[in-house]
């Protein structure tokens, strides 16, 4: 028998035999039509499932006067065969399988209809599956669409000094329009808020707004942000592929914090994309469109480094259609009072404590700092000093020593065998304080010690420095 079973000729017969007949047997009803979707053969339990006792009384018919709802036709037609169809007739629902019949010579002849069940409940646990899962990606989606709305509008940026309102006057215009703009402003001022409320009043606002972090992704990792990986390009987590975020922001709007930080060899590849709106994915020749209005923020002075060389002319300009300066708290003291009760409510949220309040004398310590982090330190000040009141009412001393430089480090001496290393003892500290003071923002605390973020984010790579 085994040795007949190596017989491919007798074995692709018996297949063929066996396969009509488990069918034939198993399914609901046979047909069988000829080139032009005429019946020549039909089994006894088919023919009576449409009103026909006699097999033989339908012979020679056109498929459809005996099943009405039959493709059989269009399989002939086409020569294509339906795998798997749903055909709902007076006598209910069928599972059916249609396949082109054809010749030696390989000419289509007919072709043979299986109905495979007529109770569709058989499919019944593979649907529900398909329906849970279809149901759980739209919630996905929805939830994805929710985090890419805008989450402020311009009634979230707090302050009605003379500066306040010019910014918010310039940034409702710049929401009218649809070229590239840039916010500059110091660490904490309200630039991603900004973005976001620009996003919420434009004609875009129905749309994603996506945000790209050039500080907070590794430069190795950020093409693919932005341009996305085609499916089976590498290994590992990105095996399957992924949609970059130019293209997620299709129709929306697109947002470059610390747009500053971009290493070279993207601020080219940016531009092109800014030029021809045009891109490629990684690993992939396949042209992707994108219509996406890019609003950039930096915290660094730009025009400077583009005059160092660190940052691209041409695309400085190409970002800098619009741009908006957002003042630094210090520059608009007269907005702390309103901030301040704003930004307490919110971290108050529904605490049973109720509102906290601030006395003229915490206000007016909080008007005398400079505020290098700008309204991100004055919300993370207060944030501790609730932490820390007793009262919902905070007096100058709750806030006072929140302020200001921090203390010199108690404890341990310096004690180094070499200079390099008591420098290094002593930056670690340094570093160490700052960060602390700023709640572990980077940002913040490089302003806070007057140096760049990128020299901040490398001394603590250096010195083995976690930020929080
Ligand atoms: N005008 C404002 N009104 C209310 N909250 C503000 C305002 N400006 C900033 N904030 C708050 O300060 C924090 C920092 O704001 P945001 O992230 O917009 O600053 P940024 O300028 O983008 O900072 P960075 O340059 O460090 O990214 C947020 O918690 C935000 O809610």
């Amino acid at each position: 028998m085994s040795e007949r079973l190596g017989d491919y000729g007798s074995v692709r017969h018996w297949a063929i035999q066996s396969l009509f007949e488990s069918l034939e047997d198993y399914s609901e009803g046979t047909v069988i039509v000829d080139a032009g979707a005429r019946i020549v053969w039909i089994n006894a339990r088919y023919a009576d499932r449409f009103g026909f006792a006699d097999p033989n009384a339908v012979i020679g018919r056109p498929v459809e006067e005996v099943i009405p709802n039959s493709q059989m036709r269009e399989v002939v037609t086409t020569g294509r065969p339906m795998l798997l169809d749903i055909m709902q007739t007076r006598q209910g629902t069928l599972v059916v399988t249609r396949l082109p019949l054809k010749d030696d010579q390989g000419r289509l002849v007919g072709a043979i209809g299986f109905a495979l069940f007529d109770e569709i409940q058989t499919m019944s646990p593979l649907l529900a599956k398909f329906a849970r899962l279809n149901e759980e990606l739209a919630a996905t989606r929805e939830s994805l669409a929710q985090a890419r709305r805008a989450k402020y509008t311009f009634d979230s940026f707090i302050g009605s000094s003379e500066a306040a309102l010019a910014l918010k006057r310039q940034a409702e215009r710049a929401a009218q329009m649809d070229s590239s703009l840039l916010l500059l402003g110091e660490t904490g001022t309200g630039k991603e808020v900004l973005a976001h409320a620009i996003h919420a009043a434009s004609r875009r606002a129905h749309k994603p707004l996506v945000t790209i972090n050039m500080a907070a992704i590794p430069e190795t990792l950020l093409e693919a942000e932005f341009f996305g990986v085609a499916a089976g390009a590498y290994t590992g987590a990105d095996r399957k592929g992924r949609v970059g975020k130019f293209q997620l922001a299709d129709g929306g709007t697109l947002f470059l914090d610390e747009i500053g930080d971009l290493p070279p060899a993207l601020q080219a590849k940016l531009l092109r994309v800014l030029q021809d709106k045009e891109f490629e994915a990684l690993g992939s020749n396949k042209v992707l469109q994108s219509d996406v209005r890019i609003i950039a923020a930096t915290s660094v002075k730009l025009a400077e480094k583009v005059e160092r060389g660190e940052f691209r002319a041409d695309l400085f300009y190409r970002l800098n259609v619009l741009a908006i300066e957002l003042p630094p708290l210090r520059e608009r003291l007269s907005d702390l009072a309103e901030l301040c009760e704003a930004l307490l409510d919110e971290l108050a949220g529904s605490s049973a404590a109720g509102r906290y309040r601030l006395s003229h004398a915490a206000l007016a310590r909080l008007a005398d700092y400079d505020w290098p982090g700008n309204v991100r330190e004055l919300r993370n000040i207060l944030e501790r000093a609730i932490m820390l009141a007793d009262t919902t009412l905070l007096d100058a001393d709750d806030v006072a020593p929140l302020l200001g430089p921090a203390r010199p480090p108690r404890g341990e001496p310096v004690v180094a065998s070499s200079h390099q290393a008591a420098m290094a003892q002593f930056e670690t500290q340094l570093l160490r304080e700052a960060l602390a003071a700023c709640d572990g923002h980077v940002p913040s605390a490089a302003a806070r010690l007057g140096i760049g973020r990128a020299t901040l984010y490398k001394k603590l790579a250096a010195l083995g420095i976690a930020p929080r």
